[in-house]
C-alpha cells in the first residue's frame, strides 16, 4: 500500500506534524498539493513524502487508513533545495512547516484551501489537412499550418465564420493551457560604462575572491548598480541564475529599466504590486528556465532557482527586507542560506549598511569591500537649519526661508527639487482646543491622522477611516487644532507659494494604483514636474541628474521614536535622502531642518560620515546591551481582551524566569493594535540558539496549556515600539 504523509493547514490546532493517507492508484509525490479528508472536511495539504508499506504494516495501524481524495498538481512544487529551506525556516522562526510552504509559494500554488486555480486560455492550432475543403478554408488552413498555434479569440477575430467551419471539421483543434506570461518590452540599451577603478576593484573582489558575502559599502551615488550589472553579466556568462533584490516596489521601476537595458527582456519581475496571476506566471518563467535574472523585492528570494550564482541585496539596511507578520523572516538570512546551498556569491549593499551587516564585515565574516567615492567626485553640501530658531524669527514652522529661498533659486535655473517629509495625510493629530483631547483610533491606541482631500480621519496602522467629529468626545467644544503637518499640506503650501511650480506627490495615499510609481517617476525623470515630494518612499535608490536641491522637513522626526535602532534609521534615512542630490554635473546642495540638530545622527548625515555614525551608535548599544553585541527575541501575546493576552505572558514568564544566561524583560504592555491588547516578553542574551531553545519551549506550554491568546515570536524584531 502506497501511504502519503501530508501537512495540513489547520486553523486553530497548531499542527507542525504529517497526517497519514492511502494514495494507492494516485501520482503523487513529495512536494505535491492534496485535497484530504479531515474530520468532516476537506482541506488542502502539502505532501511530505511517500512510501510503500506492506499489508502487514499497514494492519498494525491503530487507526483507520483514509484516502487522499484529489491530487492538485502534475509535478512537484518544491525542489529538494525549497524543502530543506521551509524545514529551515520552520526552526529557525518557531512556525509550523505549512506556514513556511505558504510563505515559500506563489499565492497560486499555496497550499492552502483558499487558494484560487491557476489561469487558463483556450488556444487552438493546425491539425489535419482534408480534401473537400473550399479555397477560401484551403487558405486559412494554410495560414494556421503556418502560425502552429494562436489564442481562440484571436483566431475568431481573424478568421470568423470560415475559422468557426475549420474547426467543426476537425482541421483545427481546440485546446486549453495555462496562461504564460507575456515577457515585458525591451528597453532601448542604454549607456554601457568603462567602469572607473573602485567599481572595477569591487567586481574582482566579488568574482575572484573566496569570500562567499561582500558587503559593498558605497556611497550614494557611487555607481553600485553598474557593479551589479557588470557581476550579472559575468554570472551569465558561467551560466548561472541571478538574483536583484530591492527593499521596495518604488525602486523596481528603475532597477528593472537598467536590467531590460542591459540584458534585454529576458527579465523575470516579482513583487507586491502583481496580481496572483502574474506573480504565478513569473515564478514559471523561472522554474521553466526561461528567463535567468530575476528582479523583485523581499519574496522574490524564493524563486525556484536551481543554479543561482549571485544575489544582490541593493539596500541591504532597508527595513522592508524584513517580513512582520506570519513566518517572520529576514531576506537576508533566506539569502545568506540559498546561497549557500548553491554556492553562489552574495552582495550586501548600501551607502548606509546596517550596524549587524557593517560589525560583521569588519568582524572579516563578510569581505568588506568600499566605494567612498562618488562618479562625479563630488558631494552635496549640506546645510542644517535649526527650526526652533527659525521660528523664533517668525519663519513658518513649515518650511525655512532657507529652504523656500534655495527652492526658488532651482526653479529659476530649471533644476529640480526632492522633498521629504516622512508623514502621509494632511495633518498627523487633531486635537480639542480647548481641553486637549487627541483623536485616537480606537483600534491601535494611536493619533488619527486628517487627510483633507478626503475630508476624513484615518489610521495609518489599521487603515480604519472615521468623519471628523463635529464636537469634541470629552468636553463638546467644536474647535479642533490641526497640529502638524503631513505630505497633503505640504504640496498644498508649496503650492501656494510657488504657484507655477508642478508637483508630484508619492505616499502611500498617490501610490496604490498600479504602475503609480513607475508613472510618477518616469515623469520626474522627464521633468515633466519640477519639484517631486513625498515620504520615505522617494529617499532612496532614485538616480535624477537634474536634481540639485533636496529637502527634508522634521528631519530629526525619527530619533523621537522609543526603540533603540531610532538613530540608525535616522541616519539612514537622511544619508540615504542627501544621497538623492547633486548626481549628474552640476553641485547639489541639501537642506535639513530639525529641531536637535546637534544629535550624531544628524551630524553625520550631514558630512556623510557613515564611519563616525556606526562608531557612535555601536558605543551606544554595547553600554546598552542591544544588537548587534545581544540577540534579541520578541514573545507577544495579544488578545481582545487585556486579562488573557496577560495570562499568556506571565505563564511564560514563569517558565522563563528560572533560565539562565538569557535576560528576560516584562511583561511590558505594548499599545493596543488593531483592536487586539499586547503583551510583550523580550528574551535578550549573547547565544542567538539558546534564544530560540527558550522561546521555543514558551511556545510549546502555550500550546500545551491551550491559552487563548495568540502567541508571535519575532527573532532579532526591529522595532520594539
Ligand atoms: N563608470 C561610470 N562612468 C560614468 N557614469 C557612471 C559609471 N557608473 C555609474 N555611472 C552613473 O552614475 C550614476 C549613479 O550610479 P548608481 O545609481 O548606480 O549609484 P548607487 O551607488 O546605486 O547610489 P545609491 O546608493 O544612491 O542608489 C548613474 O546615473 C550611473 O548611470
Ligand atoms: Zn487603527
Amino acid at each position: 500500500m502506497k501511504l502519503a504523509h501530508v501537512f495540513i493547514e489547520h486553523s486553530t490546532m497548531h499542527l507542525d506534524r504529517t497526517f497519514s493517507y492511502g494514495c494507492d492508484g494516485f501520482a503523487v509525490y513529495r512536494g505535491m498539493r492534496v485535497v484530504v479528508p479531515f474530520g468532516a472536511k476537506e482541506i488542502v495539504g502539502f505532501v511530505e513524502r511517500v512510501e510503500e508499506i506492506s499489508a502487514q504494516e499497514a494492519a498494525a495501524y491503530d487507526f483507520e487508513i483514509k484516502r487522499i481524495i484529489r491530487v492538485l498538481d502534475e509535478e512537484p512544487l518544491l525542489n529538494e533545495e525549497l524543502f530543506e529551506l521551509a524545514n529551515m525556516m520552520a526552526k529557525r522562526y518557531i512556525v509550523p512547516r505549512i506556514a513556511c510552504f505558504q510563505c515559500i509559494l506563489p499565492a497560486k500554488l499555496k497550499p492552502r484551501s483558499t487558494a484560487k486555480c491557476r489561469k487558463l486560455e483556450t488556444w487552438v492550432r493546425y491539425e489535419k489537412d482534408i480534401a473537400s475543403l473550399t479555397k477560401k478554408q484551403q487558405v486559412v488552413l494554410e495560414a494556421m499550418k503556418e502560425a502552429k498555434e494562436m489564442l481562440r479569440t484571436t483566431y475568431y477575430q481573424m478568421y470568423k465564420s470560415v475559422g468557426k467551419k475549420l474547426i467543426s471539421l476537425g482541421c483545427v483543434t481546440v485546446f486549453e493551457r495555462e496562461a504564460q506570461a507575456v515577457l515585458g518590452c525591451e528597453e532601448p540599451s542604454g549607456p554601457v560604462f568603462d567602469l572607473n577603478a573602485q567599481q572595477q576593484h569591487a567586481v574582482d573582489a566579488v568574482l575572484h575572491h573566496s569570500a562567499m558575502v561582500t558587503l559593498l559599502h558605497g556611497v550614494t551615488g557611487s555607481g553600485k548598480t553598474e557593479v551589479f550589472l557588470h557581476l550579472a553579466k559575468a554570472m551569465r556568462e558561467r551560466d548561472k541564475q541571478v538574483l536583484i533584490l530591492v527593499p521596495e516596489i518604488s525602486l523596481t521601476p528603475q532597477m528593472i529599466a537598467r536590467v531590460k537595458q542591459r540584458f534585454g527582456a529576458q527579465v523575470a519581475i516579482y513583487h507586491s504590486a502583481l496580481n496572483e496571476q502574474e506573480k504565478y506566471e513569473q515564478y514559471q518563467l523561472v522554474k521553466k528556465h526561461q528567463v535567468d535574472i530575476v528582479v523583485g523585492t523581499r519574496s522574490a528570494v524564493f524563486m525556484p532557482f536551481d543554479h543561482l550564482g549571485l544575489i544582490v541585496m541593493d539596500e541591504e539596511h532597508d527595513t522592508s527586507y524584513k517580513q512582520d507578520r506570519g513566518v517572520r523572516y529576514h531576506c537576508r538570512d533566506i539569502a545568506l542560506q540559498r546561497a549557500k546551498i548553491h554556492q553562489a556569491k552574495l552582495v550586501l549593499a548600501s551607502a548606509t549598511p546596517s550596524l549587524e551587516s557593517y560589525a560583521r564585515a569588519h568582524k572579516g565574516i563578510y569581505q568588506l569591500v568600499e566605494m567612498p567615492k562618488r562618479i562625479n567626485e563630488q558631494f552635496p553640501q549640506v546645510k542644517l537649519v535649526e527650526m526652533r530658531e527659525a521660528v523664533k524669527k517668525k519663519e513658518s514652522y513649515l518650511m525655512s526661508n532657507a529652504l523656500l529661498d534655495a527652492i526658488y533659486t532651482r526653479l529659476q535655473r530649471k533644476e529640480q527639487v526632492i522633498l521629504l517629509l516622512n508623514r502621509r495625510g494632511y495633518t498627523p493629530i487633531l486635537r480639542c482646543m480647548e481641553c486637549g483631547y487627541v483623536q485616537m483610533c480606537p483600534n491601535c491606541e494611536t493619533a488619527m491622522s486628517y487627510h483633507k482631500e478626503e475630508g476624513v480621519l484615518k489610521c495609518h496602522i489599521c487603515d480604519s477611516v472615521m468623519p471628523v467629529p463635529t464636537h469634541c468626545p470629552s468636553c463638546h467644544s467644536a474647535a479642533w487644532r490641526y497640529m502638524g503637518m503631513g505630505t497633503q499640506k505640504l504640496e498644498e503650501f508649496i503650492q501656494i507659494k510657488f504657484p507655477q511650480a508642478k508637483i508630484i506627490r508619492m505616499d502611500a495615499d498617490t501610490t496604490h494604483k498600479k504602475h503609480a510609481h513607475e508613472n510618477y517617476l518616469r515623469d520626474f525623470g522627464k521633468h515633466k514636474a519640477d519639484i517631486l515630494l513625498g515620504t520615505q518612499m522617494i529617499a532612496k535608490g532614485l538616480d535624477f541628474e537634474n536634481v540639485t536641491l533636496v529637502g527634508i522637513l522634521n528631519g530629526d522626526a525619527l530619533l523621537n521614536r522609543s526603540d533603540y535602532r531610532s538613530a540608525e534609521l535616522c541616519y539612514d534615512l537622511l544619508e540615504q535622502a542627501c544621497g538623492r542630490s547633486g548626481r549628474g554635473e552640476k553641485q547639489g546642495e541639501v537642506i535639513i531642518q530639525a529641531y536637535d540638530t546637534k544629535h550624531y545622527a544628524i551630524q553625520c548625515a550631514a558630512h556623510h560620515d557613515y564611519k563616525t555614525f556606526f562608531k557612535n551608535e555601536m558605543n551606544y548599544r554595547h553600554l546598552a546591551g542591544y544588537p548587534p553585541y545581544t540577540y534579541l527575541t520578541s514573545l507577544t501575546f495579544s488578545h481582545k481582551q487585556e486579562e488573557l493576552a496577560y495570562q499568556g505572558a506571565q505563564l511564560a514568564f514563569s517558565l522563563l524566569k528560572a533560565k539562565s544566561e538569557v535576560r528576560v524583560l516584562g511583561p511590558t504592555a505594548l499599545h493596543k493594535l488593531r483592536g487586539e491588547c499586547r503583551i510583550r516578553i523580550l528574551l535578550k542574551g549573547k547565544q542567538e540558539e539558546l534564544l530560540t531553545v527558550y522561546a521555543k519551549d514558551v511556545y510549546e506550554q502555550h500550546l500545551y496549556k491551550k491559552q487563548k491568546a495568540r502567541l508571535d515570536i519575532d527573532l532579532s524584531p526591529l522595532y520594539l515600539d
